[in-house]
């Protein structure tokens, strides 16, 4: 496997918190991989997205992106990386066309190549005839849709997804997971968080169990479900791991 992300020892405190959201926590994500970060509420996943991302600075630890250490390369590391982040990143008064116009201008796309990607991307997701209907006038499932292309239109080689489909209706859905893999074969790297356990099992290449900020257990699907006794679906490797107690801490 050639590694695109490495992670080492990393742990993460927010101030004030008197817990680790993550702890000590290494892994390591090939080239070309889509890859599943799965956990129960509270496990430390979008916390390790925004590290990943750079949005937010981890208490210790260390990371690279394709051999370039992040604290030394942070602007090298930005520029090939996507993020789709579960809040909608949108301007709701904008259209369609002009949020994704503003997004993709942020990457430094010529005018030219920028109007041709939109154009191309709307289509892909059945919005082209939306493109000039300001967002605020668009369902949950048309706006994570618009969500994913703003965070891809500059073809990213890693793009990071916390949990593209919540919320969002079958056909919506359909068109999001077409779209990752269409990008996943272009030679995307897919690192998304979710808790949709049958769809990470169909999607991903290889998944990440994560529990109280560490890794409780990784492989691919089907690794992971021949290895516990009895278990039929990623649900049942997940419950084996994770056991059935509820995470509720304030
Ligand atoms: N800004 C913050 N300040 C303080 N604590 C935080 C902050 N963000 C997250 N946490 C805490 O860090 C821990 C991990 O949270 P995180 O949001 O990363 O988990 P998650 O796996 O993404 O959860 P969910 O599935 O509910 O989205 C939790 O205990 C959470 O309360």
């Amino acid at each position: 496997m050639e590694e695109i992300i490495r992670i080492r020892n990393l742990s993460k405190r927010y101030t004030g918190s008197d817990r680790y959201a993550l702890k000590d926590l290494s892994l390591s994500i090939g080239k070309g991989e889509i890859f599943g970060l799965l956990g129960p509420n509270g496990a430390g996943k979008t916390t390790l997205i925004s590290t990943l991302c750079g949005m937010i600075k981890p208490t210790s630890g260390e990371l690279w992106f394709d051999n370039l250490n992040y604290r030394q390369h942070s602007r090298k590391v930005q520029r090939q990386i996507g993020v789709v982040p579960q809040e909608y990143a949108l301007y709701p008064t904008l259209s369609a066309e002009e949020n994704l116009y503003y997004f993709g201008s942020l990457y430094g796309l010529s005018s030219r190549e920028l109007n041709r990607r939109i154009a191309d991307g709307l289509h892909r997701v059945g919005l082209a005839d939306f493109a000039k209907k300001p967002i605020k006038t668009f369902s949950g499932g048309m706006q994570r849709r618009v969500n994913l292309l703003a965070g891809t239109l500059h073809q990213p080689n890693v793009l990071f997804l916390d949990e593209p489909t919540v919320g969002v209706d079958v056909h919506s859905k359909e068109v999001i997971m077409t779209l990752l893999h269409e990008l996943n074969t272009q030679g995307t790297t897919i690192i998304y968080s979710s808790h949709h356990l049958n769809e990470a099992q169909h999607f991903c290449t290889r998944i990440a169990i994560i529990d109280e900020g560490k890794i409780v257990v990784e492989g691919k699907p089907e690794e992971l479900i021949a290895s516990v006794a009895g278990a039929t679906t990623l649900e049942n490797v997940f419950i084996h791991h994770t056991g059935s107690q509820l995470r509720d801490y304030a």
